[in-house]
């Protein structure tokens, strides 16, 4: 049936304007299995991008223009939504907001929590946690933050003291991000070293000390199990399964790239702290949340990352109303395609963004014009990621914390790193980086 045909898929794409397969050679397509045999041994840590980037960017010089791309994994079609327009055709929809079969292996772990749900359960998950994330709530878990921010400083000093030389510190942000989002959103600190049963008595307890205080997260939760009959105890447990898991791994990967980026490059770290220097002279008071809003070039050294190192690469969605709106006209997916939408991908588009590779903090100078829907780490539209503000006030203050206290020389360049594209990114083996005070 296929034999490197360049013409249209005609039993799942019927009359779609520009949806084409893709030529043999990029993805050999087997006539009934499709592009799968080509995909390389996901156990070898970093392929798996390097293959799919590479086979998107010769699909793209070829079909581009025309719309999306749909390939074969298996007997499942994908499409592949990999331009601005469409992009934002799909994000915006108030309609084509579900996700697609992909997540299900996430529903024993998460349930059906906002991230998974779909339809009114998830309209009315998301109205109810919108509120955890108003600015004086937001303002109220930095100080939480700040505290654990704080304790990690005195860690890392005394075993820098102590003669300990490097650390890996993809390992080292994400016991520090579990800690700041088990606080911010159960109110308990974790102690790794308590034997099982002691931690769970001695959390339990705090837990039903910490609800006499302002808890947002999880009293936002309680209030609406207990006075509203909004959310059943599932649901409480669901969602936050949910925050654990989404605004942890993703904070890690961005804190541990941005680290590597910033550190790595002398220009950028001598702006950063001449920066933080504006801010704070010689004083060395604590940081406060309104600080964070002059540390404009840090925040545009983690929109550069978060770019170049997408924590969520890729995301997915199935489509319930075709065709889809765009400014460039209709675009039609037939709703038997599942749709990968590759933040990733884009990010390195040099049509967006000139010389896409190399790492550049001022292109997010506000002079400088693009696409909205170019750079979408944090998804955009009403499907948007809840806590994007959350992390960029922890991003920001970790890192300032770091950069004023300490000086850091990343073992390996970020262009030498291997990037593991499981759900979450992370640099493969880990992140070694020497620390002096
Ligand atoms: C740099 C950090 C982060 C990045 C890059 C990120 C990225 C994303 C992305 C791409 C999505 C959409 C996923 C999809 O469509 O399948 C998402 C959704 C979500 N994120 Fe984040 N996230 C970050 C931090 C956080 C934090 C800190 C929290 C919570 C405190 C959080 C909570 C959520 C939730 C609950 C959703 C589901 C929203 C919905 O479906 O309505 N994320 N995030």
């Amino acid at each position: 049936m296929q034999e490197n045909v360049d013409s249209d898929v005609f039993f799942f794409t019927k009359g779609m304007r520009g949806a084409r397969i893709v030529d043999s050679d990029i993805f050999p397509n087997h006539w009934l299995l499709g592009g799968i045999f080509d995909a390389p041994d996901p156990n070898q840590i970093g392929l798996f991008r390097t293959w799919e980037m590479r086979n998107m960017r010769l699909m793209q010089d070829r079909y581009g223009e025309k719309g999306p791309i749909y390939i074969f994994l298996g007997l499942t079609p994908f499409v592949f939504v990999h331009e601005a327009p469409c992009l934002e055709a799909l994000l915006r929809s108030q309609v084509n907001r579900e996700k697609n079969f992909g997540y299900d292996f996430l529903k024993p772990w998460l349930g059906d929590g906002v991230l998974i749900s779909a339809g009114k359960k998830w309209q009315h998950r998301r109205r109810n946690l919108n509120s955890a994330f108003h600015f004086n709530i937001l303002s109220s878990y930095f100080l939480m933050m700040r505290e654990i921010v704080d304790e990690y400083k005195e860690s890392l000093t005394k075993r820098v003291k102590e003669g300990i030389k490097e650390f890996e510190f993809h390992d080292e942000f994400n016991k520090l991000s579990l800690q700041i989002i088990n606080y911010t959103a159960m109110g308990f600190k974790l102690n790794y070293n308590d034997p099982l049963a002691e931690r769970y008595r001695k959390d339990v307890d705090k837990i039903k000390r910490s609800l006499r205080r302002a808890l947002p997260f999880l009293d936002n939760l309680l209030y609406s199990h207990f006075e509203q009959n909004e959310i059943d105890w599932e649901g409480v447990k669901e969602e936050m399964e949910v925050f654990m898991f989404a605004g942890h791994d993703t904070t890690t990967a961005t804190s541990v790239f941005a680290l590597q980026f910033i550190t790595e490059n002398k220009e950028v770290l001598a702006k950063v702290l001449k920066e933080q220097d504006s801010i704070y002279g010689d004083s060395d008071r604590a940081i406060e949340m309104e600080d964070l809003k002059s540390m404009t070039y840090l925040e545009q050294c983690i929109k550069e990352t978060l770019r170049l190192r997408a924590p969520v690469r890729e995301y997915f969605r199935k489509v319930n109303e075709s065709p889809l709106k765009s400014s460039e006209g209709d675009i039609h997916i037939s709703e038997t395609a599942s749709i990968s939408i590759n933040a990733d991908f884009i990010h390195h588009s040099e049509k967006h963004f000139p010389n896409a590779f190399t790492f550049n903090p001022s292109r997010w100078s506000s002079e400088e014009r693009r696409h909205p829907y170019a750079f979408i780490p944090f998804s955009a539209g009403p499907r948007n990621c809840i806590g994007q503000k959350f992390a960029m006030i922890e991003l920001k203050l970790v890192l300032a914390t770091l950069l004023r206290n300490f000086k850091f020389q990343p073992k390996i360049k970020s262009e030498d790193t291997i990037i593991a594209s499981d759900f979450i990114s992370s640099p493969w083996p880990g992140c070694w980086i020497s620390v002096t005070e």
